[in-house]
């Protein structure tokens, strides 16, 4: 197998070809090696082989045409197209179910399709974010369903996928990357596969440190988060800009504050800390009670706009609302878990009607000035580049009141002739 990685005859099946597996896929092909991308979505492997990407993200168009174009990478929804291969690499979304608890459906269901189609000797990657022990039990599912020993017949690994949105062809390959075998040959073999490609540093370790270990990351960030929206609701008690005091803060040399913001969505923040410590003995206060102040932020953000509404009059229930974006964050197409629309959920109903406008999400198609025209009050929900040139003075005379809510930090000096209020921003 070493050999077949090291001249790239080693032939590939990625699993999944959503914002993870389609950029892994990609990569993959374009360092030389034959991928077969297994995706249940027959609408997205047609575009995926017209050589369309289905998702936003940077440079993906032109590096999957090349892939296309050169022959190493296609798309199908036929298992009997990935039978027989020597690496597979599983990246389907590892949700939440309604109470909470992991749905790992998806990845079950993935691993059997493994399972029925491997070869003695193929290597499985899990990219997805799973709770701790997760891929042991996967290998025995494994072991059960083909009657294959786990480290003598196949090898198995986790290998976490650390990317950022809007970063990932670049992320791909500088950072660094975890190796979680079940045994110390499987984590070697997942090495040097991504060797092929990766420039940043490589660490090999069992596969439930690697699983913990990403866990522990996007806690670590959800619960700074989570600390820095209670920075905003103090700024708005003492009436300072949370950010001008983040900004002083983060001078010293040991402190780093995240931003607060109408809200942490996204595939990976809002679900990753349940992950952790859904099947823990302990109760961990404080990842809970992070994950709840952070999904209260759109309440606090619809706050902000109903006093805003008050202040000038207008009553809620007959104000015009437009929203601008949709996306979880900015520059991106991805709604799931988006505070946006918790946002908008909190306040229909409410209001008279709520209008939306994102430039990256299909169905909210129309313009910003079509969205605000007659509107009382825009409040901003996602952090897109184009919003933060939005020429203010003129939008303002499309509207019948100047209301304006900005959840993401997005305007700078807030304009003159605008009710203006921002999450952390105090009273201006
Ligand atoms: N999106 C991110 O920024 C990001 C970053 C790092 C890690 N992750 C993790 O990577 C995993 C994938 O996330 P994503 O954002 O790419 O999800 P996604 O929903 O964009 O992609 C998953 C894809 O898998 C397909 N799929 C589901 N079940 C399948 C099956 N049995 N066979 C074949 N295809 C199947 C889905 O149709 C979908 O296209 C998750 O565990 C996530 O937590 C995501
Ligand atoms: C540890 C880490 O870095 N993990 C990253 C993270 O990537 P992400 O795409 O989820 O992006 P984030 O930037 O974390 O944003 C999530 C939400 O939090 C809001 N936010 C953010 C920063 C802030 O200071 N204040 C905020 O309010 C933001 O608007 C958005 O809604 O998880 C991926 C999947 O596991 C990882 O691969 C990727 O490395």
């Amino acid at each position: 197998m070493l050999d077949r990685i090291e001249n790239r005859s080693a032939e590939i099946a990625v699993i999944g070809l959503g914002y993870i597996g389609l950029p892994t896929a990609i990569m993959f092909a374009n360092a030389g090696f034959r991928v077969t991308g297994y995706e249940i979505r027959k609408e997205v492997v047609e575009k995926i082989n017209s050589g369309k990407a289905h998702i936003v993200e940077p440079e993906i168009d032109s590096l999957l045409k090349r892939a296309i174009e050169n022959g190493n990478l296609r798309a199908t929804s036929d298992p009997e197209d990935i039978r027989g291969k020597d690496v597979y690499i599983i990246c389907v979304q590892t949700p939440l179910k309604d109470d909470k608890t992991p749905d790992l459906s998806y990845l079950e269901n993935a691993v059997k399709t493994v399972a029925n189609t491997m070869k003695k000797g193929s290597l499985i990657i899990i990219e997805s974010t799973v709770p701790p022990l997760t891929t042991v039990k996967m290998a025995t599912l494994i072991e059960e369903l083909t009657g294959f020993k786990a480290g003598r017949d196949f090898h198995m690994v986790h290998a976490p996928e650390r990317v950022m949105p809007g970063r990932i062809f670049k992320e791909l390959v500088y950072n660094s990357r975890i190796f979680g075998g079940i045994t110390p040959e499987s984590a070697e073999l997942a090495e040097s596969l991504y060797r092929t490609f990766v420039k940043g540093q490589t660490f090999k370790t069992s596969s439930t440190v690697s699983e913990v270990v990403k866990l522990m990351e996007n806690t670590f960030r959800d619960v700074n988060i989570a600390l820095a929206n209670e920075f905003a609701f103090l700024a708005h008690q003492y009436e300072i800009d949370v950010f001008e005091a983040i900004e002083l803060a983060n001078t010293h040399p040991r402190v780093r504050i995240h931003s607060p913001g109408i809200g942490v969505g996204g595939h990976c923040l809002p679900k990753d800390p349940h992950l952790l410590v859904w099947p823990a003995e302990r109760d961990f206060g404080l990842i809970r009670l992070a994950r709840e102040i952070n999904d209260s932020m759109p309440l606090f953000t619809k706050d902000l706009l109903f006093s805003a509404l008050r202040e000038l009059n207008v009553p809620p229930e007959d104000a015009v609302v437009a929203v601008l974006g949709l996306a979880y964050k900015g520059d991106s197409d991805d709604t799931r878990n988006s505070p946006a629309l918790a946002f908008i959920g909190a306040i229909e109903g409410d209001v008279a009607e709520v209008r939306t406008h994102d430039p990256f999400v299909g169905g909210s198609a129309g313009s910003v000035e079509e969205a605000v025209e007659g509107a009382d009050a825009v409040v901003i929900a996602t952090d897109h580049t184009v919003f933060k040139s939005l020429d203010w003075k003129k939008l303002g005379r499309l509207m019948r009141t100047r209301i304006l809510i900005d959840g993401r930090h997005v305007v700078e000096e807030p304009p003159k002739s605008f009710l203006f209020r921002g999450v952390g921003r105090g009273e201006y």
